[in-house]
């Protein structure tokens, strides 16, 4: 048998990873640029003691994904630097609303006094929930903003669960699907009709039930490590890009070939399997595991299949302007944390600003990343403005809103286009039709990255580990 995986960003390197350990070889990933760790990137400046990170810069070690990320993170022998849950970092997070920075309560005792931009107690929300009458979601689903507003007050909505969205995958909490990220309450509560209560009740139910056993991966040194020093997230010597180099260099050493800068541009299935078109041949293959964009595999499939391919194009993409900035010293004298979001209904271009320079040590200087755009995108930024007006704007409202007077010494701008999906109301939905289309048609097709089962680091790595573990062991590879 042999198999292709198509990207060699995080998602497909993994695909490899957990292919070769099934399977063994031949084996090989086609990744269309000439890099690999898709929008994973890090720009070290080693000299000067900082580094900038122009995707996601931190893993967070919780539940079955974040130690099965740790188990090839400890494989392939990787530094990391863990921010424990006492750290500034890990505890202080920020909104930027009704003109002020506003800290974010971090303990219980926190629920209870008023503090802007809230105008009641949190705790308030709480009640609202047991007040609340429960309403029968249509088609089992509805926008995160709706189910929040509906059981926790607007406020909640407003100023929490919309930032909240917006720090997570850049987009509106008015389309997001609830189940992105509160599936759990969702069934909850339509349930038991209440979050309160279904928590209630669940914690009732799990006490009279057995645990389910532990995860091989959760006996790993390094998930004992972070279980121990109760880390809240952990970073990389040298950025997180160093985590798909590893990957690369590991699948290299055991003969999985990475090829970079041959798209695949078109997919041909037979009854024999399918027919891949590449840079300089046609070439067939038993099966593929796709870890593209969903925009990008709807392009390769459209000829043979296309009502799969407007399926996967049912699936959005928000860009994101990411603006990396350096100043000399400390310039961050009044606020420390992990950073701060900006609420849509603020109604302004940033989205978000993270405070890196407070989460890792970068050698005395302030390093500031301003997030902008998202769903938002075309609405301030739809004229394709020049890097040097992005960045005006970025520094503009770093300057009223942290008030830093200093001029920056260096700066990065990275406008990355459709970079991330939108899982809107549906999502779950959209993503079993196109699977079973897969599985009506036989198409000799995996799907994993960010566009189906999770857009997190965690999440696509674990989700190209079950696409791999789903298939049968007929498929073994002569090694
Ligand atoms: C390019 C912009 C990105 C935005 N979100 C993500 C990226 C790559 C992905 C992402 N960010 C977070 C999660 C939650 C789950 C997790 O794995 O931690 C996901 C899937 C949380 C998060 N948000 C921000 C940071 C620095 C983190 C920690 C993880 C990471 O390093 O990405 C800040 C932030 N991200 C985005 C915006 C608009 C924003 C605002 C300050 C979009």
């Amino acid at each position: 048998m042999t198999t292709a995986v198509l990207g060699g960003g995080i998602s497909g390197l993994s695909a490899g990873y957990y292919l070769l350990r099934r399977f063994g070889k031949p084996l090989t990933i086609y990744e269309a640029s000439p890099r690999v760790g898709g929008w994973i990137r890090s720009e070290t400046h080693k000299d000067r003691g900082f580094l900038f990170e122009s995707g996601p810069r931190t893993i967070r070690p919780v539940g079955l994904p974040g130690a099965n990320t740790m188990e090839i993170v400890e494989q392939l022998n990787l530094p990391v630097r863990a921010i424990p849950r006492s750290h500034v970092a890990a505890k202080n997070r920020m909104l930027y609303a009704k003109g002020q920075v506003c800290m974010l309560p971090n303990s219980p005792m926190g629920l209870f006094g008023t503090k802007p931009p809230f105008s009641q107690p949190l705790y308030k929300a709480f009640i609202h929930d047991l007040l609340a009458k429960s309403t029968l979601a249509k088609h089992g689903d509805e926008s995160i903003y709706s189910f929040a507003e509906r059981r926790f007050g607007k406020e909640i909505a407003d100023y929490a669960i919309s930032p909240m969205i917006c720090g997570i995958c850049a987009g509106d909490a008015r389309e997001i699907s609830v189940r992105f990220l509160m599936d759990g309450l969702f069934e909850k509560e339509q349930k038991y009709g209440g979050v309160l209560k279904g928590l209630f009740y669940a914690r009732y139910k799990e006490k009279n039930s057995t645990k389910p056993g532990i995860f091989a991966q959760e006996q790993t040194k390094m998930y004992l490590q972070s279980k121990q020093e109760k880390w809240a997230m952990y970073g990389m010597d040298g950025g997180l890009e160093q985590l798909p180099r590893a990957l690369r260099k590991y699948l290299g050493e055991n003969d999985v070939n990475v090829q970079l800068s041959n798209p695949c541009r078109n997919l041909t299935f037979s009854d024999n399997g399918v027919r891949l078109s590449l840079r300089d041949a046609d070439l067939p293959v038993d099966h593929v595991i796709s870890s593209l964009p969903a925009y990008r595999l709807a392009a390769l499939v459209k000829q043979q299949h296309p009502s799969l391919s407007a399926q996967l194009l049912d699936i959005p993409y928000v860009d994101v302007v990411v603006v990396n900035i350096q100043f000399e010293g400390n310039n961050l004298l009044k606020q420390n944390g992990f950073g701060l979001l900006v609420p849509p209904c603020e109604q302004l271009p940033v989205l978000g600003v993270i405070f890196d320079s407070c989460c890792f040590d970068m050698d005395g200087n302030t390093i500031l990343t301003v997030m902008m755009g998202g769903r938002w995108f075309d609405q301030w930024f739809s004229d394709q403005p020049s890097p040097k007006k992005l960045l005006d704007t970025a520094l503009r409202y770093v300057r009223q809103i942290l008030e830093i007077k200093e001029d920056p010494k260096f700066c990065r701008v990275h406008t990355h286009h459709k970079c991330i999906p939108q899982y809107t109301v549906g999502h779950k939905h959209r993503v079993a039709n196109i699977r079973k289309y897969i599985k009506t048609y036989k198409l000799p097709l995996s799907l994993c990255g960010a566009a189906f089962d999770g857009v997190g680091i965690n999440d696509v790595i674990l989700s190209a580990r079950r696409q791999v573990e789903a298939l049968p062991q007929s498929f073994s590879h002569p090694t």
